[in-house]
């Protein structure tokens, strides 16, 4: 079913807040990847006697940039969910403005060691705090495109600094080989200049950001150290993020199997230097592209389809260039691995934006950074010693001769780990549970979506509120009814279970208290049942003479109470609901997500059979609800319930007017002489 007259949103970057937060963030990123060059060459220069030593000075400058995330990562998380995370990234940037800029004047390897590691403990504040603000800033569905603008600069500034960084290298060493007064100074001084001037302005940026909810820690426990435990075992007990993590580490553990080799193995295929960073450059080509294509090529398969597909052909794609010795095929191949990567970063991002929870989302990003460096310094760490320990190895085949040395070993062992780890974070994620996977990826290369979700074209405008109890659907229901008809539109206001003659008998039976003893699968058919016959009594037969429709609760209840909360199979209740209502799916479903905690206090009156249910029922089925938001955006609005009800209204008009055909014009009301109706 398609939306008619459906007009497209504004981009992401016409948002003012998110754009100077975004701003903020390329030039703080042009900063750190400024910083890596310029330290790495200071460490050099300041040690350049000895090979030797010099080589492990510049190791020091990379472990120094990884330790502080081992061990202070969670800590800072707790910060992006406690405090103020505008002046906490105020804060930060002067901090590290003051730093960096100190380190030309000192001039000392010691100090640009106690430097690295100081800034780095800083940046552990202000990437939770900016990661965690993200979604305060941009309405949920522009989610994905606001993480892509900012996966853009975080990589995509890379060969820019590095551009810069030569030139300013240049200039350097002219102005100290010209100006007497700058003689015998280090060429990378100015290199940490620009990049302290990059964070004072990001400085500005943030302090003149307004529209950044304040976290006072009143919703958080009291002690850090719980919340630092209380995070980590949110993400291992929560089983979709638990398979993000999973996924999103292999991935890197990957990255770090390539970037930990890449030297020799390319220096075995005959390339040199040039080679090494051509193969570097293809990465990040093939992030971007995979950052800006990738989610777009597969619209119609499921977001965590497409996550746990990237990354298991990641893998397949590493062990192909370990085992292909061809420079140019290494080099189109590493595009493609990029790509992989950047589609399974952009989609776990996104959808760690979308279903962890305000007060932990924070914690969870900050969980994933450091252990995401962790991996990276294992597996950097134990590339090179895994392959000089394997050797060159050349396998003869009579004239034939193949060689195999540690980093086509190293690559390898990378490779199966990728899709290892891309095969099990399908399985833990995957909703489309009995629906075959290779079909459902036929179906999305052709453009179309399998299962139960065939569009079905209707006249009329379909408009589904879900959510749990209490959460104010029935309010905003009500007001939508009420606004759309001020506009002269046709529309029915209706509800589940209970808007036809059957449905009201049925909604006495499943909603009254003494009816204890109702088995799962008997509740899902009966809510099944009353649903057949409001679809066929009055949602269909409105929608096909155009009017608009309003329900209060559809398919989506069923899936979330009977599938999560009642634990049935979802595949089931997705099934017996797609034959009950012929396959029709709303226009615009909007999720009015309310903690159960909340939406439970607001009821008045005797508790109903389902919402005496215990607390954790409800909470499978908040789950559940977002989780089917988050598996397809472009239906959805989730909006936060606990916000004021006229707030909710505005954002829920802002949706639906995007959605809203054309006004009928006068003529065929004077022809008609009838209310207008929708037409397509
Ligand atoms: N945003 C809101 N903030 C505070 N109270 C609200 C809000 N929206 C609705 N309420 C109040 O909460 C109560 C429940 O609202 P409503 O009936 O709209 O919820 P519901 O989701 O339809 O509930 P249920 O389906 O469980 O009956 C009402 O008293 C309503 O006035
Ligand atoms: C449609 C549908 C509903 N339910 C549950 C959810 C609520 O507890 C009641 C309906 O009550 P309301 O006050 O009218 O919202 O029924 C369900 O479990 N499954 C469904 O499909």
């Amino acid at each position: 079913m398609t939306a008619p007259g459906r007009r497209r949103p504004a981009h992401v970057l016409a948002n003012a807040p998110f754009r100077r937060l975004w701003t903020a963030m390329s030039v703080c990123s042009l900063g750190d990847w400024l910083n890596i060059l310029a330290l790495t060459a200071l460490a050099g220069n300041l040690m350049r006697d000895d090979y030797r030593v010099q080589s492990l000075a510049i190791g020091g400058v990379f472990v120094a940039k990884m330790l502080p995330a081992i061990l202070l990562g969670p800590l800072a998380g707790v910060f992006a969910d406690r405090f103020d995370r505008r002046l906490t990234m105020f804060a930060a940037d002067l901090a590290r403005f003051a730093i960096v800029l100190s380190i030309p004047f000192v001039h000392s390897y010691q100090w640009v060691i106690i430097a690295t590691v100081l800034v780095e403990c800083i940046n552990l504040f202000w990437v939770p705090a900016k990661d965690a603000t993200v979604p305060n800033l941009v309405p949920k569905e522009q989610l994905e495109s606001a993480n892509q603008l900012n996966l853009l600069v975080t990589y995509g500034t890379a060969p820019i600094a590095a551009m810069l960084f030569a030139a300013l290298s240049v200039v350097g060493d002219l102005a100290t080989s010209t100006v007497p007064f700058l003689a015998g100074r280090d060429a990378t001084g100015l290199a940490l200049i620009v990049n302290a001037c990059a964070y004072l302005v990001s400085a500005f940026l943030i302090f003149t950001l307004r529209g950044i909810p304040k976290r006072d820690g009143a919703i958080s426990t009291p002690s850090v150290l719980k919340q630092v435990i209380e995070g980590w075992r949110y993400v291992g007990g929560h089983r979709m993020v638990r398979g993000l993590i999973i996924g999103m580490l292999g991935a890197f553990a990957a990255g770090g199997a390539v970037v930990g080799v890449a030297k020799i193995y390319v220096g075995a295929l005959g390339g040199g230097d040039a080679a090494y960073g051509v193969v570097f450059g293809a990465v990040f080509v093939g992030m971007a592209l995979g950052m800006f294509f990738g989610p777009r090529l597969l619209r119609q398969l499921s977001r965590r389809r497409l996550f746990g597909l990237s990354i298991t052909v990641a893998g397949l794609v590493l062990v192909t260039i370990a085992l292909v010795h061809n420079l140019p095929i290494v080099v189109m191949l590493t595009v493609v691995l990029g790509a992989c990567a950047g589609i399974a970063w952009i989609i776990g991002y996104t959808l760690i934006g979308l279903e962890v929870e305000d007060g932990l989302r924070g914690r969870t990003f900050s969980f994933l950074q450091s252990t995401a460096r962790v991996t990276l310094l294992l597996v950097v760490a134990v590339a090179n010693p895994v392959a000089a320990i394997f050797g060159v190895h050349v396998l003869e085949l009579g004239e034939f001769a193949y060689q195999f040395d540690g980093s086509n070993l190293v690559l390898v062992i990378g490779g199966v780990l990728a899709t290892a780890v891309g095969i099990l974070a399908l399985r833990h994620m995957d909703d489309r549970k009995g629906v075959p996977f290779t079909a459902d990826l036929l179906a999305a290369v052709r453009g179309e979506r399998l299962g139960t979700e065939r569009a079905e074209h209707v006249p009329g405008l379909f408009v589904a509120f879900e959510g749990g109890e209490g959460s104010g659907k029935t309010t905003q229901a009500r007001l939508t009814a009420i606004w759309l008809r001020d506009q002269g539109y046709d529309v029915v206001q209706t509800r589940e279970p209970g808007s036809t003659k059957v449905g009201m008998r049925l909604r006495a039976i499943l909603l009254d208290a003494a009816e204890r003893g109702l088995s799962a699968r008997a509740e899902a058919l009966l809510y099944a049942a009353d649903r057949a016959e409001h679809v066929e009594k009055v949602i269909r037969p409105a929608l096909y003479r155009g009017a608009l429709v309003v329900t209060d609760r559809y398919v989506d209840s069923s899936l979330a109470y009977q599938g999560a909360g009642r634990a049935l199979d979802p595949a089931d209740v997705s099934k017996i609901n797609a034959w009950a209502t012929g396959g029709l799916v709303p226009h615009l479903t909007v999720l009015i997500d309310t903690p159960p905690q909340v939406g439970l206090t607001r009821l008045g009156g005797a508790a109903d059979r389902i919402e005496a249910e215990p607390l954790e029922f409800h909470e499978r089925v908040r789950k559940e609800f977002r989780a089917l938001a988050a598996a397809a955006p472009e239906r959805y609005l989730v909006v936060d319930g606990t916000q004021p009800p006229e707030v909710l209204t505005r954002q829920i008009q802002d949706r639906i007017h995007e959605i809203l055909p054309d006004p009928v014009p006068r003529e065929s009301e004077d022809a008609t002489g009838t209310m207008p109706a929708i037409r397509d």
